[in-house]
């Protein structure tokens, strides 16, 4: 038999986290590494374009289109679950909100345990990350990822959420990653505004078009498409390699130094459970050889659950331009000729992170939109003719926690996923307060201004014991999955210590946004991208010495 290649790295996906890994292990020139990635290129147009958001929402060709298992909590419904199968991961098909999280979310890392992921420490992590491109052009940073405000692309519509807010005196921010001054009785990171995106001139950048587009020119780097991981080769308790199927045939390939797992919240639990190393009776019963006895791989699975209400605009929203095959064609040339216009901007236009009635720190997260849209048998969204808009909301911190097991020992078999959502009274508490907010929202003066009628189910008509129904019938997921490889102490309560080295197995690291303790109260790509930045330090420290990276 041929000998198995073998570089210091393997990094197994090409997502947010894996793309940051790949840049930052191939730029000192002193490793070698090789990226294996499931899914395909991204250089596809509805993956560029912005607004192209809603195609690959449901395109099996870039998406894996888990499903959930029926969640009791939500009335055994079945959530379809998108994940990124492509270079760039979800980062590739995601909805491109920046949002770092807030500082009691990092707080509350370094409590579980992840000792030195603190606020105060992560908060220069993203400043070192970001630049961040203000509505008139001017720049602030340096960092590669381009945080753009783009306001003067979105709809003229969105500007009356900012008015109902005011009306309601909730706090109007410039920047919902910054901290405004705090006002009378007010949080600093309390308020709404316009969403900040991962988005630059016109098109979206991904941790692909960031981090791996750059890293690929180096010869130290090599990166393998269409190409699914089977299993880590582990010898003594030491990773030693990695099995993967490409194009039907199984290679192998050895690394000198590491295995890094950043297969994603789904998918790197599950790889872990085929390479033997998860809860043993579950994995024996499935004939899956056993390497290590791990009860917490795939335990504490955190996600965003959130609501939506619709409404007719008297005003004209995206609809009148996405909903219409006239409006479409004259905004795809207006993108082809300018990189501007309806369709170089995501759809969540306004934001930002609330309190519930008695809370001490923001506790939910609102999404105004100025489109609706309809949702066709195979996920994808179908735009209403008719001008409308929506408004959503998501509790922060949810407290419940659910898992990843095996369905079977193929590898090609989707992993079942059990949100238990809704499992806590603390997370039943706050999605009723959370409705109230919505309710606040949509009888703001402002709003009920330009709203035409509202659509049932209709908020405004419902008790706490019909909010707490309505969400369970009606809330979904944000796509924000993490926690199934959780950072911690010891095995006892996590996955990986706080140098995301797995607990029990040398030389093998999961970094992705299964490594985090807990949810953090925003969409959570940022929080991925600056993880894995930091932890690319560990992993140079680990493999070079301090001084390596000073
Ligand atoms: C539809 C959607 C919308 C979202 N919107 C936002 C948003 O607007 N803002 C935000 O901040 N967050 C958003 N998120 C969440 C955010 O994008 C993710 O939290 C983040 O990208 C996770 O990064 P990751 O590195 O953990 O995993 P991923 O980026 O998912 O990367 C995992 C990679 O590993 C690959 N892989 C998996 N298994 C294998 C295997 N066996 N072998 C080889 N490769 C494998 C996958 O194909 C994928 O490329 C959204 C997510 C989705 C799905």
């Amino acid at each position: 038999m041929t000998k198995a290649p073998e570089f210091d790295f393997i990094i197994v996906g090409a997502g947010s986290a894996g793309c940051v890994l790949a840049d930052r292990l191939t730029e000192c020139g002193r490793f070698t590494v090789q990226v294996i990635e499931a899914g395909g290129s991204d250089q596809k147009f509805f993956i560029k374009m912005p607004m192209g958001y809603g195609l690959t929402f449901s395109d099996a060709r870039v998406n894996w289109k888990y499903q959930a298992e029926p969640d009791p909590g939500l009335g055994n419904r079945i959530g379809y679950w998108p994940r990124g199968k492509v270079i760039g991961g979800s980062s590739s098909i995601n909805a491109m909100a920046y949002m770092r999280g807030l500082p009691h979310d990092f707080d509350d890392w370094a409590k579980a345990g992840a000792t030195g992921w603190d606020w105060k420490t992560v908060q220069e992590t993203y400043e070192a990350l970001e630049t961040v491109v203000e509505a008139d052009g001017t720049t602030c940073g340096s960092g590669p990822i381009v945080v753009s405000d783009l306001r003067n692309a979105m709809s003229p519509f969105s500007r009356h959420f900012l008015d109902a807010a005011r009306d309601l005196n909730w706090p109007v921010l410039g920047d919902l990653n910054g901290s405004a001054s705090p006002g009378q009785n007010q949080h600093p990171n309390e308020g709404m505004g316009y969403m900040r995106a991962t988005v630059r001139n016109g098109r979206r950048w991904s941790a692909a078009d960031v981090f791996l587009r750059r890293a690929i020119k180096r010869h130290n780097l090599s990166v393998v498409i269409g190409a699914r991981v089977e299993r880590i080769l582990t010898k003594e308790k030491l990773a030693t390699g990695v099995r993967y199927r490409v194009n039907g045939e199984i290679r192998e390939t050895s690394a000198r130094r590491e295995v890094i797992l950043s297969a994603g919240a789904i998918d790197s639990p599950k790889l872990l459970m085929l390479s033997g190393i998860g809860p043993a009776a579950d994995l024996r019963t499935l004939g899956i050889d056993m390497v290590l006895d791990q009860p917490q791989v795939g335990q504490g699975l955190q996600d965003h659950l959130a609501v939506s209400h619709y409404y007719w605009a008297k005003e004209a929203t995206l609809n009148s331009i996405l909903g219409r095959r006239t409006g479409q064609f004259r905004a795809g040339v207006q993108y082809l000729l300018t990189r501007g216009g309806p369709l170089s901007v995501p759809v969540n236009q306004v934001s930002g992170y609330l309190r519930t009635s008695g809370a001490l720190v923001p506790d939910v997260q609102v999404y105004c939109n100025p489109a609706t849209y309809a949702t066709l048998p195979d996920g994808a969204p179908l735009v209403d003719r008719d001008n409308g808009f929506l408004l959503c909301v998501q509790p922060c911190r949810p407290t419940s926690r659910g898992w990843i097991t095996l369905r079977s020992a193929d590898p090609a078999a989707a992993p079942r996923i059990q949100p238990n959502s809704l499992s806590t009274a603390e997370d039943q508490r706050t999605a009723v307060a959370a409705s109230h907010l919505l309710q606040q929202l949509a009888q703001s003066p402002t709003l009920q201004r330009v709203t035409r009628a509202r659509r049932d189910p209709d908020i405004l008509e419902m008790d706490d014991d019909a909010l707490l129904e309505n969400f369970r019938q009606r809330a979904g997921t944000v796509f924000h999955a993490s926690c199934t490889c959780r950072m911690g102490d010891g095995p006892d309560t996590s996955v990986t210590d706080n140098r995301l080295r797995v607990h029990g197995i040398g030389r093998l690291r999961v970094i992705d946004a299964s490594a985090f303790p807990n949810v953090t109260s925003g969409n959570t790509n940022a929080p991925t991208m600056m993880l894995a930045d930091r932890a690319a330090r560990m992993v140079i420290e680990d493999n070079l010495g301090r001084s390596a990276v000073a």
